[in-house]
């Protein structure tokens, strides 16, 4: 076993030289570093990289452990020389990774290697000898004697657990360790050296396996037991047993370390981070590298504490001692992202894709001027669409590479703070993110605790590229989603994002990102409830299969699984059959990914690239995951978070033609779909929409549904319509206004059902104008800084104005019924007055009732053309005064609303077929006017509707129906009639 002094050395890779640590040219020996925590430790040393798994191995070589408190174990022991610990567990229950750590253990046992061990200043039981040293946090080095497995009963019938121990014996410190401390007689004296006659084996009692012919020592007090690693009666006796108690054997636990050990050079435990500090100054690629462990952890140079790295802009110790701002250097493309893939780009062919298991289809592929745009379709209902940008994407002041740049000099600047916050609570209080984050809009809590900032007070980067997701999102998969929250990463060295999905309860079902800079590999596996079968927690907190597992397609062993599940339905298998059989079905399909799933797609999202993730079933039944691997990348992904059904698949031509135009801004033109992409990619770029240049830039809403893809997102700063106007839906009353309660003093819930109106819509969709619900119309009132709107008002408001609204919608029907047919028409019937035209549509009512019950085809003239509104315009005057609209609708009715000027005024926008059959707009003005409310505190409005005058034949209709305004009152019927009465009404 043993290897000559030759061999090992030879063993150790140039790299483990390090000379010793410098800083500021004064070498830090006391004490070296402390960490408070494991995290700490882990966050700082890249080498542990599981809080859960303290063990350092590389190249299947244990080099380092960590210990804290009590985590080594039951069957452990600790003295001053000799540490027994668990390295692995494995139960007959769980797939674990015991092979590997066997393997492992056996490779650093031949080898001889040192480990070096870290122990946490909380570890409650350091023997006397280290607890004098445990402020340094750093035990200094082991060497592994032996490795043996015990196997135990678990607390359920039938478990059995395999713990595969290490026993260490302790080295001493070294005075070429970087942890090395002055000097430490007592930890130095307490080894006892074995003479250079004596071996290992001299000092216990062997006997030989009956199984491996191997001989091993004996380690348990009552007797021996198979340590070979690679035996498979690891851990039993000689009858094949597993020894009933286990205490040590006192011979076993005798202190040694060979002379051979002792001449070893150790390797440094943290080489990198200690001997290369951040050097701040030169943006080159070579200094960002050395840089490679900033994002993590950094040891203080004047306390030496292990701190971990959570801001990305600085370093400050609690020590109060140092601080260093270390904001990364501005990198070029070249610099992060590997030459070959831009060239790729250039070239214009794709990153590669790699699909396993058959597990994703290429379902559709396309190519505008700006990307290729491949979308990959999972057998259960899920999507993944990728888009992979030209060079035309990247060009230019507008381009991918100029959202690089400015995210860089944003978030170095701080204007875009970006920081890695705790994980939600799945991996202990103290884990952080791996990435650096920023969160805008609504909250998002899938996986981490994270501060938001509205869209509102966001950086306008943020907001244009919102936009542009959205219209990418229109032009590909074609969803209208305004999504309301966006999620920025940035990705130093060796970050990356577990495998997670983006699912939060109530999350809309597409989620686009956005990546820009490195490169980074995004995976795509089944959830592994689903893959194995569904789990519940049951009784007790025990997870039990679901009775409904729903073996999806594309799971392991579906047709079994589905077989049995019937037997199971049927009642011919109990549930612990099913589970049984079920885990006999499953126990044996090989996977890459142990005890999860197998991946089943793995894509490389280029700079510049999206991914958009769709499908109803995309984050129910699977997972992603992303590694990136640039030197800095930033990601932004963007969700829509609480309205449901806010996705509408757009059916209207008209929506589908703006959401081209939106799109295409941004994708640039469509290509054919034969058309090959190395063809194609000589036509000249699209123009590509310009960077906002500052929030200055902002637009007016427009009426078309598609956003431009350039818009920032709404502020209220810009806002000066009245609140009529903006809580008016028909009045672009944002689409993607939330329906749930936002404001953390609501304390009443408002009815989220939304009205439709009688307003048929002008986009050929077949559709009438929907109103927003109280609670929508309460955020809107929010939302524009109505902060003290009164809850219990919006009911009435939202009643008031649908109100309002059917009533002008009403009076333009009337107007449109009597001018559509042309002036002569028009003339006839206004020549009837008023009364005549009631008396003629009357007439018409009844005759269109007759013919439908004879069974008739209807009178053309009978089916007069239905107008429909096609959008509204808010007009508003100067005298709006927020008080007196709050007044109006609803709250504290006034006494006295006096002959106030029109508190709003809206131009709305009609379609009408001419006589010779062609369709135009007819533009409507409406002014609000309130009046005295009634004597039962109901509020009364009156509506001024005429037709602009846009046209000769405008003003004409206006004269001709009524010579002039016409007052029309849109209350109840009793206020109309009294209004007739007292001659108000014409
Ligand atoms: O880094 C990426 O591309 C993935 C980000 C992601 O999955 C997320 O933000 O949820
Ligand atoms: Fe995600």
């Amino acid at each position: 076993m043993a290897m000559s002094t030759q061999e090992m050395t030879s063993g150790q890779s140039a790299a483990e030289n390090h000379s010793l640590p410098q800083w500021s040219g004064k070498r830090v020996v006391h004490p070296p570093a402390t960490a408070k925590t494991r995290f700490d430790v882990i966050e700082t040393i890249r080498w542990f990289r599981q809080p859960q798994s303290g063990l350092y191995c590389k190249d299947m070589i244990i080099r380092g452990m960590l210990l804290v408190n009590d985590d080594f174990g039951g069957l452990g022991h600790f003295d001053d020389r000799v540490l027994i610990t668990r390295l692995a567990r494995r139960t007959n229950e769980s797939r674990s990774t015991l092979p590997a750590a066997i393997k492992a253990a056996s490779n650093t046992l031949q080898k001889q290697a040192m480990i070096g061990i870290l122990i946490s200043r909380d570890f409650q039981k350091l023997p006397v000898t280290f607890r004098d040293r445990e402020r340094y946090g750093v035990s200094g080095f082991w060497h592994l004697s032996h490795v043996f497995a015990v196997r135990s009963e678990g607390p359920k019938e039938g478990q059995v657990h395999t713990d595969l121990m290490a026993c260490l014996v302790y080295s001493g410190p070294r005075e070429t360790m970087w942890w090395n401390v002055a000097e430490d007689e007592t930890a130095t004296n307490a080894v006892k050296v074995l003479k250079e006659e004596e071996t290992f084996d001299k000092m216990f009692e062997k006997e030989e396996c009956s199984l491996c012919s191997e001989e091993s020592l004996t380690i348990f007090a009552e007797g021996w037991v198979c340590t070979n690693v690679v035996c498979s009666s690891l851990g039993r006796d000689q009858s094949g047993q597993v020894p009933k108690t286990k205490t040590y054997s006192q011979r076993f636990l005798q202190p040694w370390v060979s002379q051979e050990l002792m001449k070893k050079t150790p390797p440094p435990l943290l080489p990198d981070l200690l001997i290369q500090p951040p050097q701040l100054t030169d943006d080159s690629k070579k200094s960002f590298e050395t840089l490679r462990h900033f994002w993590r952890g950094w040891v203080c140079p004047a306390c030496a504490t292990l701190n971990r790295r959570l801001d990305y802009h600085q370093m400050v110790c609690p020590c109060g001692e140092f601080s260093a701002p270390s904001p990364p250097p501005n990198l070029t493309l070249g610099q992060v992202t590997p030459k070959e893939y831009l060239e790729l780009n250039a070239k214009n062919k794709l990153p590669p894709v790699t699909i396993k298991h058959n597990a994703a289809k290429l379902a559709e592929q396309e190519f505008t001027d700006n990307y290729a745009i491949y979308t990959w379709e999972f057998e259960a209902e899920a999507k993944v669409t990728a888009l992979y940008p030209r060079t035309a994407a990247h060009a230019g002041p507008n381009g991918n590479d100029k959202v690089f740049e400015e995210m860089q000099e944003k978030t170095r600047s701080g204007v875009i703070p970006m920081k890695r916050v705790p994980f939600g609570n799945s991996s202990g209080l103290d884990a952080t993110t791996r990435q650096f984050g920023a969160n805008f809009g609504r909250d998002y809590k899938a996986s981490m605790i994270m501060s938001t900032t509205p869209f509102e007070q966001a950086d306008p980067l943020i907001g244009q590229l919102v936009r542009r997701a959205e219209a990418v999102v229109l032009g590909t998969v074609g969803m209208n989603v305004s999504f309301n929250e966006a999620l920025l990463l940035a990705y130093l060295p060796e970050m990356y994002i577990g495998w997670h999905d983006d699912g939060e309860a109530d999350l809309g079902d597409t989620v686009i990102s956005h990546s820009v800079g490195g490169n980074c590999v995004m995976k795509f596996a089944m959830k592994g409830d689903y893959w194995w079968g569904k789990k519940e927690r049951g009784d007790k907190g025990k997870m039990t299969l679901a009775p409904d597992d729903p073996h999806l397609p594309g799971c392991v062993k579906r047709q079994e699984r589905r077989a049995l599940l019937d037997k199971y339905r049927k009642g011919e298998l109990t549930k612990e059959q099913y589970e049984t059989q079920l885990g006999d079905v499953v126990r044996d399909f090989k996977v890459s990914r142990s005890n999860i799933s197998p991946l089943l797609m793995s894509v490389v999202v280029p700079h510049g690239g999206y991914i958009i993730m769709h499908g109803k079933n995309m984050q129910k039944y699977y997972e992603h995951s992303a590694n990136s691997t640039g030197l800095m990348r930033f990601v932004m992904t963007m969700r829509h978070i609480g309205d449901k059904h806010q996705e509408q698949t757009l059916t209207s031509r008209r929506a589908a033609a703006e959401a081209r135009v939106a799109a295409e801004s941004v994708l640039g033109k469509r290509k054919e779909r034969s058309e090959c992409p190395m063809h194609t990619f000589a036509s000249p770029p699209s123009s590509f929409p310009p960077l906002p240049e500052s929030s200055a830039s902002q637009t007016q809403p427009s009426s078309c549904p598609a956003k431009s893809p350039n818009q920032p997102l709404p502020s209220h700063k810009d806002d000066t319509s009245s609140t009529l106007s903006k809580l008016n839906p028909l009045n672009y009353m944002p689409s993607n206004i939330s329906n749930n309660p936002e404001h953390s003093e609501q304390t009443i819930s408002l009815p989220l059902s939304r009205d439709t109106s009688s307003i048929p819509r002008g986009d050929g969709s077949n559709t009438k104008w929907e109103y927003p619900s109280p609670q929508q119309m309460y955020n809107a009132m929010l939302r524009k800084g109505y902060t003290d709107t009164p809850v219990d008002a919006v009911e009435s408001m939202v009643a008031v104005h649908n109100f309002l609204n059917e009533g002008a919608w009403e009076e333009i029907v009337t107007w449109e019924e009597i001018f559509q047919g042309g002036l002569k028409e028009a003339w006839r019937k206004c020549s009837l007055g008023e009364e005549g035209m009631r008396m003629e549509r009357l007439r018409q009512e009844v005759q269109r009732i007759r013919r439908e019950e004879l069974g008739l085809e209807a009178a053309n003239q009978e089916d007069p053309y239905k107008p429909e509104l096609v959008r509204f315009q808010g007009r508003p005057r100067d005298m709006t005064p927020k008080a007196g609209i709050l007044q109006a609708l609803g709250y504290v009715w006034p006494t006295k609303f006096g002959s106030e000027p029109p508190f709003d005024r809206h131009d709305w926008y009609v379609t009408r077929r001419t006589p010779s059959g062609t369709t135009r707009e007819v533009r409507y003005i409406i002014d609000y006017y309130s009046a005295d409310p009634e004597p039962t505190g109901e509020p009364v409005f009156y509506l001024d509707i005429r037709p602009a005058i846009d046209t000769p034949s405008a003003a004409v209709e206006r004269m001709m129906r009524w010579g002039g305004d016409v007052w029309h009152r849109a209350s109840g019927a009793v206020i109309r009639e009294q209004q007739k009465g007292n001659g108000a009404s014409s």
